[in-house]
């Protein structure tokens, strides 16, 4: 039947029972596909039978349906037309694995990063409405992403503008792991006795103050179940001017279609709250929706990760998980802040071993600074382990709450650099230039998994804000050295020397440097190679002298050349000037990079070896 399915419009003429068959057969072809490209299986298969639904009343893509974060619309996927497609997911040069208003019409907003449905489905409500037009908004947003500020923003301001919006709140009660906060515990109505208490004695004293509210309390005493009715989540959404409709099943396609149908022509901004099982339908998912999140390829069998050919080094995550707790254990102010993502941060480790010292702040990257900022206030060492990408959302909290007073808070950058599959929303591809331009921050990027122990040790040593970003991926292999060394600030190293072209690399492209090397020895040039080290402050001296000693320079990042650490070497050699030296930046242009293979991307933007090595060739040339 799924494959009969070109698009939405072919679902509505199924009768109940095929709708159930079609997502049987959904839930078969995302966990199949899965398997092999890896993906966010658990988010997808938590909300098949509600695609359908909306997909059954909604008109898409007159109606406007935008899923949040864009993880779990693999189902949207499959039944707008990318059936035969759906294998290339995540694929270079295949489908993405969230929406794409680029690839498909259905697809009416581009997400990947968490807490926009809102706001932008709030913005394309009033734009129907201003221009008169007659489709309706439709969100689907998760309960962690709704603890997110951007969504309360959204909600706010909808409550305030009154337009129709139906916000449909995906509760499953996980982010990527289970998720926290206390609108999470209000949700899902965990609230403490003292909590409810406290409610009482508020109403009751409120309502004492007249005699009308006296005959009101009387009436409610006597019924103390509907005063425990009052107190649902819907209050919260109500108290926001939403009209609160729920919690409803999220698995039972007739319950979603009636209710869907009874809201669809409502006035005004709606809350649609639907509980759903992350993983539903796949007992490994069910069983695990933190590993089955996000997954790489699995054995749909068992559920079991295909198991590489041999041992592989540990991923950078990995050594700065374990290298911070080894330092946290020997300095009590160490504390660990994560935004929803201990796993992917590697603070898994931290938040079970030293739980006193761990922070969990939600999908929260801009309140996750702050907070750091007050810990450091308060004489502790706080790392804020952010990828590369979400901690866009924090620029201002780290220029005006940790530079501008110059707290001592570590920034531990995840995932600097192209990530691969999740493609352009999750690429680090712009932390160089942006935090280079912050006054008192000190950037750091290590060759190796070793050198990264280290970085973090000197990050502590020195008082002062520091930002140390790392790969998505595995490091070298190399042995990491027991003793830590405090790195000299600001000082960068000199590799391999050579006389004809100075190669200064960022990262982990070091080694792709000290191979490009040995290509260019076999053509008779002798490259000199140089670790960055610090991206800022850059080594003056050493970088000036062997640019004039070998009169050209190649600098090599994967960060945006726009303000990276390219532009930071041009402008030192301008600024002393350094005139008769030929420099190349080497790094990403300045467009969004699709998605793909980290080694197959990196190689269409020419930052492999093999490359390097031409563009050393070509400028020596010159
Ligand atoms: C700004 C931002 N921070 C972090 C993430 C990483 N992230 C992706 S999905 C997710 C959890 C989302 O939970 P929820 O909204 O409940 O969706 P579910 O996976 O449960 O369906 C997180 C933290 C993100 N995409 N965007
Ligand atoms: C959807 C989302 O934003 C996260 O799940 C992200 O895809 C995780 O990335 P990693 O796989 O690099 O941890
Ligand atoms: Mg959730």
């Amino acid at each position: 039947m799924l494959e009969q399915i070109q698009s939405p419009r072919d679902i509505k003429k199924l009768n109940l029972k095929d709708l159930n068959t079609l997502s049987k057969e959904i839930r078969k072809k995302i966990v199949e596909t899965v398997s092999v490209t890896g993906g966010h299986l658990a988010p997808s298969l938590g909300v098949v039978e509600l695609t359908l639904a909306i997909h059954y009343v909604f008109d898409a893509p007159l109606d406007r349906i935008i899923w949040d974060v864009g993880h779990q619309a693999y189902a949207h996927k499959l039944i707008t037309g990318r059936y035969e497609s759906f294998h290339t997911l995540r694929q270079y040069g295949g489908i993405s694995g969230f929406p794409k208003r680029s690839e498909s019409p259905y697809d009416c907003l581009d997400t990947g990063h968490s807490s926009t449905s809102i706001s932008a489905g709030l913005g394309m409500s009033t734009g129907i409405s201003l221009q008169k037009k007659n489709s309706k908004v439709v969100v689907v947003i998760g309960d962690g992403s709704m603890t997110a500020g951007l969504a309360f923003e959204g909600l706010n301001n909808a409550g305030h503008l009154k337009k129709d919006l139906i916000v449909i709140l995906n509760d499953n009660e996980m982010s990527i792991s289970p998720n926290v906060g206390a609108l999470s515990s209000f949700l899902s109505r965990k609230l403490t006795g003292r909590l409810v208490r406290r409610f009482k004695q508020e109403l009751e004293s409120f309502l004492k103050r007249s005699e009308v509210g006296e005959n009101i309390w009387a009436v409610l005493k006597r019924s103390e179940e509907s005063l425990k009715g009052l107190f649902t989540p819907g209050m919260l959404f109500e108290a926001l001017q939403f009209d609160y409709i729920g919690p409803i099943p999220g698995h039972n396609i007739e319950v979603l279609i009636e209710t869907l149908k009874n809201i669809k022509d409502l006035d005004g901004p709606i809350l649609l709250h639907v509980i759903t099982k992350k993983g539903k339908g796949y007992p490994p998912a069910e069983r695990h929706p933190e590993r089955f999140h996000g997954t790489g390829p699995f054995d749909p069998i068992t559920g079991e990760p295909k198991k590489p050919a041999k041992k592989l080094p540990p991923t950078y995550t990995e050594v700065f998980s374990n290298t911070l707790v080894e330092l946290a254990k020997e300095d009590k102010r160490i504390c660990a802040i994560t935004a929803a993502m201990p796993s992917g941060t590697g603070l898994k480790k931290f938040q079970e071993e030293i739980p006193e010292r761990f922070f969990d702040v939600g999908i929260a990257e801009q309140h996750a600074v702050t907070f750091a900022a007050g810990l450091a206030l308060e004489g502790l060492k706080p790392v804020c382990a952010i990828y590369s990408t979400f901690l866009q959302r924090a620029y201002d909290q780290i220029i005006h709450d940790v530079c501008l007073t110059s707290l001592p808070v570590v920034f531990a950058i995840d995932r600097g650099g192209l990530v691969g599959d999740d493609g352009p929303t999750h690429h680090g591809a712009f932390d160089l230039s942006f935090l280079r331009a912050v006054p008192n921050l000190v950037i750091m990027a290590p060759k190796d998994e070793n050198e990264l122990r280290h970085m973090l040790y000197t990050g502590f040593k020195l008082d002062c804000p520091v930002a140390i970003r790392y790969p998505r991926g595995r490091g070298l292999g190399v042995d990491l050295e027991k003793d830590f060394k405090t790195l000299e600030c600001g000082k960068a190293e000199v590799i391999e020397d050579g006389n004809d072209v100075t190669i200064i690399a960022v990262g982990h492209h070091v080694q792709t440097a000290l191979t490009a090397r040995k290509i260019l020895l076999k053509d008779g040039f002798r490259p000199t190679v140089i670790n960055a080290r610090f991206v800022k402050p850059i080594d003056e001296d050493l970088i000036i002298h062997y640019a004039k000693m070998t009169g050209h320079v190649i600098t090599i990042e994967e960060n945006a050349l726009i303000g990276g650490f390219g532009s930071a070497v041009s402008e030192l050699l301008m600024d002393k000037d350094v005139s008769e030296v030929k420099m190349r930046r080497l790094g990403l242009p300045d467009r969004f990079i699709e998605h793909g293979d980290q080694s197959i991307l990196r190689e269409t933007l020419g930052l492999d070896a093999r490359s390097l090595a031409s563009a050393a060739r070509e400028l020596l040339r010159k």
